[in-house]
């Protein structure tokens, strides 16, 4: 595709007219769910967000953000952003990383591909590494896949397997890690029952271990390649339960923030330093926060930290994260090929493009949106712009995090009058939703709902058209349930504090003086989801969808 200009030319809607500037705004983590005390969304003060749902069911509604309706493979699954925002972005449903990633171990597949190849001719002499995260979420990895993929390995060869481990606490419960790692330790203890030397060799909470994202704070990095890679932590244990039972005794200590770890022998010395020969798979099927990781794997020329010693090794990804970086070159299972997305289509079409987030989301509203895509279209019509984000703290410190940043910087670009569709990612419910911490949520949802008033508001100035929505739910639900829907205590009492997304719908709401007075959201698809949201705002730049993208939310009724 794209050779042709005209394989890319986007039928003119009907009735909706070309050359309204079109706000597309993302509030992260924000779903609907019954107001109560556990609804930060419903507690906080959000006067706009409030004011647009008077306009249901005309000009807002409800559409679905988890499950089927963005590509996972159960309805249990809940919603994420690179599912959602892949999603809004492409205006179709695919299969995503853990959908793929379970066909290819259920058929056996992930083993016969090139990158399984490449990481088993280490086997013989050296020892396989596997770094991602540890927990059932589904999110950014799932444990049954890794165990499955260390039963595989071995039948295939492995004689000495070391699990790198980063503790969740942030898809799933804090504390849960106790039992994912004894869950692993299970399954290493039997692969050693039969020979294969199969162990932990280190560990960390996945926010202060590896997973940073969007290169906003590469300490974070180096601390799980000093632990992984040079077998370098400030603690040594010699059983992975006992030292996160341990390191979650420390002061404000949490499975997400977990401090590293390396396991050590009898003698102290590490288990599992990654070494020439050797072969490492980052077993994440999710890219955003494994993409500077492998970038430390793969790339020569690396200057973000030092790397001390950088050994000769045979690495892959489970997915390969990054389509256009190629990154990494290896890998076991292939992405999703999310083409032709709305945002390739929109600037192809004339439509001059302005995305903003702070760093922490920033590839949400770009890589995500443009189907796992870095870079522009079109560097002449379109303009990124990416406010730094706080680095080094948990967001409730913070609740309002650079809302008002994003905010100015798109009212700016809006009175500007150098863009038609202005996207951001307002992210506040959905960081200070994980941290668990109530009360900062119930801020961080009033900052977002500011953030929301001042694009609105310039969106009014200049007679433009506005479409908010969000990528899943976290924020209207803070407490654990049971299947009844009640609060669940813990063993001492206290509420059990969720910090995951949920399974909650999202609402979609649009508006605007430059919306026709007959357009509305239509009332034969009951069950629109993400994907049908592209097809809703290229109708609102005056464009048909392409005829394979899931049907618009909106009609045009004559009055
Ligand atoms: O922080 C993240 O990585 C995920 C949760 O694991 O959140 P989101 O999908 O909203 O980015
Ligand atoms: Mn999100
Ligand atoms: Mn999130």
């Amino acid at each position: 595709m794209g050779s042709s200009g005209d394989a890319w030319k986007l039928k003119d809607h009907p009735k909706l007219p070309k050359g309204k500037t079109v706000a597309v705004i993302v509030l992260d983590g924000w779903g609907e769910a019954k107001p109560n005390e556990y609804n930060a969304i419903s507690v906080a003060e959000t006067p706009v967000m409030d004011s647009l749902k008077q306009g249901a069911p005309e000009h807002w509604r409800l559409i679905k953000a988890h499950g089927n309706a963005v590509g996972l493979p159960t309805e249990d699954d809940m919603g994420n952003s690179e599912v959602g925002h892949n999603a809004l972005g492409a205006g179709r449903i695919f299969a995503q990383g853990a959908k793929l990633v379970d066909l290819a171990l259920a058929s056996g597949k992930i083993y016969d591909g090139e990158g399984f190849k490449y990481v088993q001719e280490c086997f013989e002499k050296g020892t396989l590494h596997l770094i991602g995260l540890v927990s059932d979420g589904g999110v950014h990895s799932r444990l049954d896949q890794l165990l499955l993929l260390l039963k595989g390995a071995a039948e295939r060869g492995a004689k000495r397997i070391c699990v790198h481990a980063l503790t969740d606490g942030r898809d799933v419960l804090d504390g849960s890690s106790v039992g994912f790692m004894e869950t692993l330790e299970n399954d290493l203890a039997k692969l050693r029952e039969q020979g294969v030397d199969a162990r932990v060799a280190s560990g960390g909470g996945r926010m202060y271990v590896t997973m940073d994202r969007y290169e906003n704070d590469w300490d974070v990095v180096k601390r799980g390649w000093d632990a992984q890679i040079l077998g370098e932590a400030p603690h040594h244990f010699k059983d992975p339960v006992e030292a996160i039972k341990k390191l979650r005794q420390e002061p404000n200590a949490t499975d997400q923030y977990l401090a590293p770890f390396v396991i050590v022998d009898d003698n102290g010395k590490p288990v599992g330093p990654i070494l020439d020969g050797d072969a490492v798979v980052t077993f994440n099927f999710r890219a955003d926060r494994m993409v500077m990781l492998a970038k430390a794997l793969e790339y020569e020329d690396f200057d973000k930290f030092d790397r001390v010693r950088v050994p000769k090794i045979h690495y892959a990804g489970m997915l390969q994260y990054d389509g256009e970086l190629k990154l990494p070159n290896k890998y076991l299972v292939s992405p999703p090929e999310i083409d032709r997305t709305s945002g390739e289509y929109l600037v192809r079409n004339g439509v001059r493009t302005f995305a903003c987030s702070e760093t922490v989301k920033f590839g949400h509203v770009t890589f995500f949106w443009n189907g796992n895509r870095s870079g522009y279209f079109d560097e002449k019509l379109e303009e990124y712009v990416e406010i730094p984000s706080d680095s080094g703290i948990t967001f409730n410190v913070k609740p309002k995090m650079k809302a008002l940043e994003i905010a100015e910087r798109t009212r700016d670009a809006i009175l500007s009058h150098k863009f038609d569709q202005v996207r951001v990612n307002i992210p506040n419910s959905d960081m200070v939703g994980h941290t668990g911490d109530i009360k900062a949520t119930i801020e961080a949802c009033k900052a977002a709902d500011d953030g929301v008033k001042m694009i609105l508001e310039a969106i009014e100035q200049v007679g433009g058209i506005f479409l908010v929505t969000a990528d899943h739910g976290n924020a209207e639900d803070m407490v654990k349930r049971n299947k009844k829907g009640e609060p669940l205590l813990d063993k001492n009492g206290n509420i059990q504090i969720l910090t995951s997304h949920t399974l909650e719908p999202v609402p979609i709401a649009i508006g605007g003086p430059g919306l026709l007075p007959g357009v509305r959201f239509r009332t034969d698809l009951p069950t629109g989801g993400l994907a049908n949201v592209a097809a809703t705002f290229m109708n609102l730049h005056g464009f048909e969808a392409p005829s394979d993208y899931e049907p618009t939310l909106i009609e045009v009724v004559d009055n």
